[in-house]
């Protein structure tokens, strides 16, 4: 008897689970997680490195919830297409794991949840920047461009740029030109970053008529495009440190290194528009691209960095006169 309550019990517990697993596969948590990395850079940079935990806590749950309600209205209104294409069948709604009307009642919660917690906790303008993107990428991405323009991810890439912008307001609760330059580093960031996917997908993309580049330009174009994206955001990654000054040299010398491994590979994906694999190696470099500039940017805000700074700075100073006055 007992084992069967057991049993019973057990499986009750798994069909939870199973049901729990769901909804996080839902809100696209891997994306999340390089959000949140975006948005500490936002917060440290803002607060010269020396953040209030509690604010870092409040903004980053703040903005982990919006990002999730964002994908969760995301795979509701693309449940159609996802049910087609082989990458994305098995996602919650188009397995019919979850209803429609379920995702769209978490949806609105975490929506809330979101608002209240950064208005309170935080301050409106970061709330605000937040629900401004779930609304870009949920009607300007999703429902206006997705569907129709091969423009759709240079255009809809604003929304995931936003989150820098949550980071800075919620510290200083105003904007100023070093978050609008991280905005803009996202922004150009987010071609490469999905044009490199989208080459190797391309059959998935066209089977469900998703204009994506690849699909109808080729390649070569698409490619061509990476290209020069990638040449625009190499050099705005240093405006951050001149004629800004937000940024110092740690960060200016991490820039320019990941910087370069990023250009070598968008190049060598020019030389061989239809090798799948420089398409996937651009692909998944873009990922730790970010998150790797994202955390210099938080390391090169840190009061211990620029102590370290200032004490082999003068050291060298110290070094120069001596060689001078031998
Ligand atoms: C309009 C802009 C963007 C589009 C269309 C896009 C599209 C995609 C797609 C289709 C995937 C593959 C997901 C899968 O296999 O299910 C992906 C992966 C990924 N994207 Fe993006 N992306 C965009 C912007 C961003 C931004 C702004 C971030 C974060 C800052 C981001 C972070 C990631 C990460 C971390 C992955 C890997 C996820 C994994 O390992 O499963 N993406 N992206
Ligand atoms: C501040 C805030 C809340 C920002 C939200 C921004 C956000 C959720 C960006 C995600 C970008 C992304 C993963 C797009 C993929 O969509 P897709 O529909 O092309 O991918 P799919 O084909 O895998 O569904």
């Amino acid at each position: 008897m007992q084992e069967i309550i057991a049993t019973g019990t057990q499986r009750h517990h798994e069909t939870l689970l199973q049901v729990l697993k769901s909804y996080y596969q839902l809100t696209k948590p891997r994306i999340i997680l390089l959000l949140l990395i975006t948005t500490a850079s936002g917060l440290w940079v803002a607060a010269n490195g020396e953040v209030d935990p509690l604010l870092v806590l409040v903004t980053m749950a703040g903005g982990a919830l919006a990002a999730a309600s964002a994908n969760t209205i995301n795979c509701l209104y693309d449940r159609d297409i996802d049910y087609i294409m082989e990458r994305t069948r098995h996602r919650p709604l188009p397995s019919g794991r979850v209803q429609p009307r379920d995702a769209l009642i978490f949806a609105i919660a975490l929506a809330v949840t979101s608002f209240t917690l950064l208005t309170v906790f935080a301050n409106l303008l970061a709330a605000l920047l937040a629900m401004s993107g779930i609304v870009f990428y949920v009607a300007i991405y999703t429902h206006l461009l997705k569907r129709h323009s091969t423009q759709n991810i240079v255009i809809g890439g604003a929304a995931g740029a936003i989150p820098p912008l949550v980071g800075w307001a919620a510290v200083t609760g105003e904007l100023s030109w070093a978050p609008w330059v991280m905005f803009a580093i996202i922004f150009l960031w987010t071609p490469p970053h999905f044009w490199a996917l989208a080459m190797m997908i391309r059959d998935d993309y066209a089977a469900v008529n998703v204009p994506m580049l690849p699909v109808i330009k080729g390649d070569e174009e698409t490619a061509r495009q990476i290209w020069y994206y990638t040449l625009l955001l190499l050099p705005l990654t240093l405006a951050l440190t001149y004629p800004l000054h937000t940024s110092g040299m740690v960060y200016a010398a991490l820039a320019v290194f990941l910087g370069a491994i990023f250009a070598k590979k968008a190049w060598e994906l020019l030389q061989a528009p239809t090798d799948r694999d420089k398409a996937r190696s651009l692909f998944k470099y873009s990922i730790l691209y970010l998150m790797l500039l994202s955390a210099g940017m938080v390391v090169d805000s840190l009061p211990v960095t620029h102590q370290v700074m200032t004490a082999i700075g003068q050291n060298v100073q110290v070094l120069i006169s001596a060689i001078g006055v031998m």
